[in-house]
């Protein structure tokens, strides 16, 4: 039986799942794997803090020489979250000739490619299945499963605070706070989690989606990103009024003329689209390509033990050799240009805010005909104080079309616009010849 040291930074949510499930299956890893796994050291920010019963017993520290200089450690599994110290341990377990394993999409989003290049040239392993989509095994399926074909789009729910939310929202009216209070005692948020509700996270994983997928290193900025914070019970019922249901989706597409187009933001779709039944912390990944067609990925994006899963699927892996890591192409990215205003074609739901009094519903409408903007639906509300709660929705149409129609209506009198999401865009029929 071979046997390895294994030191742990973090014990929080996912590292006490990891620890759980070290335990619980041991004498399974055994007999199916002739492995055995120790934790010969856990470093933490505070060693007084109560931990779960069942970790209580473990070496704890504050002190990351305990892992990092620690010659019988074999491995080290980095789950304390954020860029600048994880990127240092990472750093330093990997020239130590350490294998790695993390959860850490903050870092590998931005990072990712130049530590996977460090970790072969120290010829130890790095894997990062956990940091994308939680429980969800999309990196491997992405890297070995669908490496034979072209990818055209991915449509995701990947962020599952903010899906619990609005589920919560929807099907029990709780507030947005009280949702969001909710998602962080069962531990499915970031330490800060202004990255989950403004779609922060989800374009973190979006980023090692596009790298996978489309060979091409993207930065937050190239996202166009909303949160949902702005969605109100009012927009829910609106949109489940008029038959769809509506996401925090991350999408990635590549158009006809090789552009890519990036957005996470809240996108309608219809009730009956599969990625419209993904409730609470689960997340799905919808992915579009030439040979396969659709494929969907469902599964728990957050949470203990499914997280934790993945990370062990990682150690498994590891020392099993059983499946290559999920690793981002190591040649040059691609030179794939992002898609502008012109490129972003969608139908949109629109809400405004507009004065109560004859003939105003004609004027928001002369601000859309000029840039030959059709509605496909529009809705007024009864009057509340002076004035009406309109919603449109529109025909496709181009980011560079509405922009100057919302410009025009921003310093219109008697109409203010509130906000505006896009519905989900449907890929082109998938030509094979
Ligand atoms: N929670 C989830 O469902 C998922 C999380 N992830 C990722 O997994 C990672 C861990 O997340 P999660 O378990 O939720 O986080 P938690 O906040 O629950 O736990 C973080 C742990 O890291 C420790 N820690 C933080 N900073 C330091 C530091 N500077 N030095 C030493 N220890 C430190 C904390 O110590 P102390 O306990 O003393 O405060 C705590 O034990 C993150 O990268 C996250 O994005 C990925 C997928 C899902
Ligand atoms: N905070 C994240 C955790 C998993 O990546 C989420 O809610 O999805
Ligand atoms: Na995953």
């Amino acid at each position: 039986m071979k046997s390895y040291r294994i030191g742990i930074f973090g014990l929080g949510t996912v590292a006490t799942g990891v620890v759980k499930i070290l335990r619980e299956q041991a004498k399974t890893y055994a007999k199916r794997f002739n492995v055995a796994f120790e934790v010969v050291q856990v470093v933490v920010r505070d060693t007084e803090k109560l931990r779960d019963p069942k970790t209580q017993d473990l070496p704890i520290s504050d002190d990351p020489k305990s892992i990092l200089e620690n010659p019988h450690i074999d491995i080290v599994i980095e789950l304390i979250g954020g860029v600048k110290i994880a990127k240092h341990i990472i750093e330093q377990a990997l020239k130590a000739g350490k294998h790695v394993i993390t959860a850490n999409k903050d870092l590998i989003a931005a990072d990712g490619r130049r530590l996977a290049k460090l970790a072969e040239e120290n010829q130890v392993g790095l894997y990062y299945e956990a940091a994308v989509a939680g429980g969800i095994p999309i990196l491997r399926a992405l890297s070995t499963s669908l490496s034979p074909d072209e990818i055209q789009q991915i449509n995701g729910i990947m962020n599952g605070t903010s899906n619990f939310i609005l589920t919560q929202m929807r099907q029990h009216k709780l507030s947005y706070e009280d949702a969001l209070k909710l998602a962080q005692d069962k531990g499915f948020a970031e330490a800060d989690p202004t990255n989950d509700v403004q779609g922060i996270d989800a374009a973190y994983k979006l980023r090692i989606l596009t790298d996978f997928a489309f060979g091409k290193q993207v930065s937050q900025n190239d996202i166009q990103m909303t949160g949902i914070s702005t969605i109100t019970q009012t927009d829910l019922k609106d949109v489940s009024d008029l038959g769809y249901e509506i996401k925090l989706l991350a999408t990635v597409s590549k158009s006809a003329a090789n552009k890519l187009q990036l957005s996470v933001a809240p996108t309608l779709m219809p009730k009956d689209h599969p990625l419209a039944s993904v409730q609470n912390e689960n997340n799905a990944i919808f992915v579009n390509s030439r040979y396969s067609g659709g494929l969907m990925f469902y599964g728990p994006g957050a949470g203990e033990y499914a997280t934790a899963n993945s990370v062990v699927a990682d150690l498994l892996a590891l020392v099993t050799g059983s499946a290559a890591p999920a690793k981002f192409n190591t040649h040059p990215s691609s030179s794939l240009a992002l898609a502008g205003p012109k490129d972003r074609i969608a139908s949109r739901y629109m809400v405004f805010k507009v004065a109560d009094r004859p003939g105003i519903i004609h004027k928001l409408s002369a601000f859309f005909l000029m840039s030959n903007i059709n509605f496909r639906n529009i809705r007024q509300y009864d009057p509340v104080d002076d004035s009406t709660r309109v919603v449109i929705i529109t025909y496709p149409a181009s980011d560079a079309q509405l922009n100057p129609v919302k410009t025009t209506i921003r310093q219109a009198r008697g109409v203010s616009f509130i906000h505006e999401y896009k519905l989900l865009v449907e890929p082109k029929e998938n030509s094979h010849d």
